[in-house]
């Protein structure tokens, strides 16, 4: 079998080889002539799935190490009988802890708790339930949209996003990008949403960039309807609006989902998708687990104040990123293909914790010395 993969996803290097010849290759290299005698693809978001890039290659399954398909052009696949996985929730906990680092940050900045804000969650699917977990845990208040969900499920326990406009101290989306449909997301936080919001709500978008509407939140932003801004997705990655980078609290180059567990959980699935695909046993898929974090104890008693957010940000702090990107907006990719894939919660465990802050630690996903 032959497997061309993406350079770049991280602990694939040597796993299936005893099975396929693997061909790493960069996303440029992703070329008609570089994949058509593969049997199989592994492939991230920067790896465009075309009809361009198939037509006439002997591909059968690409599998993408990632939440989002919309880098898959599926229609086609699907008419030329290629088949093709995203890899469900395998980094839905990465982007939940990224969100709460980054309202964590500002609310810390500004001497603002969190505590009793209302967050309106937009798409409460992997990603929106680990964020309403956390928030939830942490006290604050959470109003949940999910119209394809309230239509199949019922509208108890979900607003419509004309409340969440008018209610919501802070905004989060975490829907997938659709361009077509009912419940289409291309452009959702647009001109007409922006005008709705009544609170001056903290906008958060690390879902894709164009479920934002870029001259709309700019615009926003400048009249004061928006009163933080939290962006990690933005139009037209990696060429990014500076204008809108300067005018964000939080700028970061699309690595909510980067943590080091949701990329081996991402290695895994697409490992395991062609197992099944193609009953193959690969053997190695166990050793495709994320590194110890360097310091995997942390000891509230090294903290002066704000124990449990000190906590929360040791092993991500948004505000580096924040930094680099800043400087550097023309390395967007290059920070996403060098990153240091921090780990979650779980691999942490919190020592001389006072038994109020361990049973909120531990419901946030940390392990507690007793
Ligand atoms: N920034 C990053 O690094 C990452 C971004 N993502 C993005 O986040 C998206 C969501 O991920 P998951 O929660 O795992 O996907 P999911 O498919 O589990 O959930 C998405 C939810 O959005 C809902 N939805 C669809 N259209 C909607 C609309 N018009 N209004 C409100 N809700 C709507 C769906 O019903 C579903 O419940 C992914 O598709 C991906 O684009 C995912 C992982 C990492
Ligand atoms: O999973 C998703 O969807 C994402 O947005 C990923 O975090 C993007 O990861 P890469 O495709 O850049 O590896």
């Amino acid at each position: 079998m032959k497997i061309v993969a993406d350079n770049t996803v991280p602990y694939l290097k040597g796993i299936a080889e005893p099975i396929a010849e693997v061909n790493y290759l960069t996303s440029k290299e992703f070329t008609p002539e570089n994949v058509k005698n593969a049997d199989a693809l592994i492939v991230r978001s920067i790896d465009k799935c075309t009809r361009e890039l198939l037509e006439g290659s002997r591909v059968k399954l690409i599998t993408s190490a990632t939440i989002g398909f919309d880098h898959i052009d599926t229609r086609y696949c699907d008419e030329a009988g290629i088949a093709w996985k995203n890899s469900p929730g395998c980094n839905a906990v990465s982007v939940a802890q990224y969100v709460f680092a980054g309202l964590l940050t500002i609310a810390l900045r500004k001497g603002e708790p969190l505590q009793g804000k209302t967050i309106g969650i937009v798409g409460v699917g992997h990603v929106g339930k680990e964020v309403e977990k956390l928030c939830s845990a942490y006290g604050m208040n959470v109003l949940r949209n999910d119209p394809p969900r309230a239509e199949a499920e019922g509208e108890d326990g979900f607003v419509p996003l004309d409340t969440i406009a008018e209610q919501a101290d802070i905004v989060t989306f975490h829907t997938p990008l659709t361009k077509e449909g009912r419940f289409a997301t291309r452009h959702l936080a647009g001109e007409d949403f922006f005008r709705k919001l009544q609170r001056k709500p903290w906008f958060v978008n690390a879902s894709r960039g164009a479920v934002h509407n870029t001259d709309a939140l700019l615009h926003a932003r400048k009249e004061g309807k928006i009163g933080e801004l939290i962006l990690d997705c933005w139009e037209n990655e990696p060429d990014i609006n500076r204008k809108l980078l300067e005018l964000a609290t939080i700028a970061t180059p699309h690595i909510a989902g980067f943590s080091a567990d949701g990329k081996a959980n991402g290695t895994r699935m697409c490992l395991e998708n062609i197992e099944k695909f193609f009953q193959v046993k690969i053997e190695k898929i166990g050793e495709v687990v994320p590194p110890v974090p360097e310091t995997p104890v942390i000891d509230l008693d090294r903290f002066d104040g704000n124990r449990i957010e000190q906590a929360i940000l040791t092993g991500f702090n948004p505000l580096t990123v924040d930094r680099a990107l800043r400087e550097h907006p023309d390395r967007f990719e290059w920070f996403r293909a060098n990153y240091h894939h921090p780990r979650e919660y779980g691999a942490y465990t919190i020592v001389h914790a006072t038994p109020e802050e361990a049973g909120l630690l531990r419901r946030l996903g940390f392990g507690i010395q007793q």
